[in-house]
């Protein structure tokens, strides 16, 4: 059955081929290499282990659920989210999708700390050069979205430019094909995402990062993605061995997205916290 992610790579490449046209890949490469070391995401995500770490997403509207809401500050949201416990930060860069900017990303990076992510469709070197020079830390492969040499020479350059590469999986087969090249070229630089959202039905289940579990090389690098949405899911996936979540719709839908992570967090008694 197609999904969304065909139409969606479609529309990356045509973007990628007139973007470049007008911004050479040398010139994308100059900018990204004058740009400073990035933030360290991997480590702000692993260290110390066994201890709850969110990547909180700024995203402004999904295919799946439209607009998520209607004041919309990227910045403030970040920085809500950087103040109620958030070790990192996702920002959605893709305009036609999920209505983004990577300009977003770079106002978060200058007014926040933490680590961000930049969460776009990457299918291109030119892509990974354009992320290093907007200030991303990190950036997302989809291995749904590439053939197996594609995300090899990108998990290589994206390691070159000094930058963490969430990998993420869906399908049970992707997951065992992308196993073989964590850690790869170098350790210490590739977290594995697996995604809840079954982008061919359009719903998601926390359960799948669960179900998934036996076939995971490492749970200390393992971010379980989407469809989390309030304390008991978390909780639940603690119970797992899974330490790391990236949540985005169920907290930008809350009028205080950042009272939203820390209730997320801690829960809504106030007492029980996993975070100690
Ligand atoms: O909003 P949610 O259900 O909390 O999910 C966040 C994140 O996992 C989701 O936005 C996402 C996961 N993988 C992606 C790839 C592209 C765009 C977006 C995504």
């Amino acid at each position: 059955m197609p999904s969304i992610l065909d139409d969606i790579v479609q529309t990356k490449r045509a973007e990628v081929d007139q973007r470049s046209a007008s911004v050479s890949l040398e010139e994308m490469k100059a900018r990204a290499l004058d740009t400073p070391r990035p933030r360290n995401f991997f480590k702000a995500l692993t260290q110390p282990a066994r201890r709850l770490k969110v990547i909180a997403e700024v995203k402004r509207a999904s295919p799946s659920a439209g607009v998520l809401r209607d004041d919309f500050d990227a910045v403030q949201i970040a920085e809500a989210y950087h103040a109620n416990g958030a070790a990192a930060i996702s920002c959605l860069t893709d305009e036609r999708y999920f209505q983004g900017r990577l300009e977003d990303l770079q106002r978060i990076k200058d007014a926040v700390p933490i680590p961000v992510l930049r969460k776009d469709f990457l299918i291109d070197p030119w892509q990974l050069y354009e992320s290093r020079a907007a200030g991303a830390d990190a950036v997302l492969l989809i291995a749904e979205c590439l053939r197996e040499p594609e995300m090899i020479d990108l998990l290589i350059l994206a390691t070159e430019l000094q930058m963490t590469t969430l990998v993420e999986v869906h399908d049970l087969e992707s997951l065992i094909q992308v196993k073989p090249h964590l850690g790869f070229p170098l350790p210490g630089y590739q977290l594995l995402g697996i995604n809840n959202r079954d982008l061919r039905e359009m719903t998601t289940d926390v359960a799948h990062t669960i179900d998934l579990l036996g076939e995971v090389p490492d749970k200390g690098i393992l971010v379980s993605e989407s469809g989390i949405r309030e304390h008991a899911d978390v909780a639940e996936l603690l119970k797992n061995g899974v330490y790391r979540v990236l949540v985005g719709e169920s907290l930008m839908k809350q009028e205080d997205p950042g009272a939203a992570l820390r209730e997320l967090i801690h829960g809504d008694d106030g007492g029980e916290s996993f975070n100690g």
